[in-house]
């Protein structure tokens, strides 16, 4: 029997996909939360699904170890989408890539021509192209995660982060100059995938468009 398997991170993809599995009649058998399971069945026996930290999703999608997932745009950006057929935003886990410096830092000043800035972050892809456009020179500083942390203790002029509430910046100090660009997460498809398994992900993809709030 031809099986679907969907790889989904845990957190806040994982919650807000909840419901848009549903609308295509999945539940899922465990809670990635609660469970330490990887591989979690559902209530049909040919769909099941694979819990992946959020920058590993189009990997395995990519690669047809799983046929389907939800990530990021800001992933997405970073993976560079080979191999990846990307139907649908979701409009899930909203949130937008942004430029943020210490409160009192003359960013103005830092970024005028001739100037050079070093930049923490993730996004090193996101943030090269925006630099880029600017026609800045900056140098970026690769970073995993508590980007937040850098321009506190001079390890960078400015980070390129996610902003949700504004939460975390306000926590630390911190301050948005540049807004990049807004983020949502979208459904991403192996290419070969969506034509040997159509009959079975077909009404998966046009439950979740079904889904989407308008
Ligand atoms: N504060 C936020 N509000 C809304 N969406 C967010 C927020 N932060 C991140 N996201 C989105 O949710 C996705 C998953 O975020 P999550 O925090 O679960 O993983 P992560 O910790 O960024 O990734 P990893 O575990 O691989 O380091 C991100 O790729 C981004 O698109
Ligand atoms: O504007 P806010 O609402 O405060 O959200 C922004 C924070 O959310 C994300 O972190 P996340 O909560 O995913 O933590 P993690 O990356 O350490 O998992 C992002 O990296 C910011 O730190």
């Amino acid at each position: 029997m031809s099986s679907i398997t969907l790889a989904l991170s845990k957190g806040r993809i994982f919650e807000e996909t909840l419901p848009l599995l549903a609308a295509a009649g999945i539940v899922p058998t465990d809670n990635p939360e609660s469970s330490r399971k990887l591989i979690i069945g559902t209530n049909r026996p040919d769909v099941r699904l694979v819990i992946v930290r959020a920058t590993d999703t189009p990997t395995y999608v990519q690669y047809g170890a799983a046929d389907l997932g939800i990530a990021g745009k800001d992933v997405l950006i970073e993976h560079g989408g080979a191999g990846l057929y990307q139907p649908l935003d979701l409009d899930i886990a909203r949130c937008r890539l942004c430029v943020a410096v210490q409160k009192g830092f003359d960013y103005a000043a830092a970024t005028r021509p001739g100037g050079r800035i070093r930049v923490a972050t993730k996004y090193i892809n996101a943030a090269k192209a925006h630099f880029a456009g600017k026609g800045m020179h900056v140098d970026l500083i690769k970073l995993y995660g508590s980007m937040e942390l850098a321009p506190l203790v001079g390890l960078a002029d400015a980070i390129v982060d996610l902003v949700s509430t504004g939460g975390t910046l306000r926590a630390n100090n911190l301050e948005e100059v540049e807004d990049i660009m807004p983020i949502s997460s979208r459904l991403i498809v192996n290419q070969a995938s969506l034509k040997l398994k159509r009959e079975l992900l077909q009404p998966v993809l046009d439950a979740f468009a079904g889904a989407i709030k308008p």
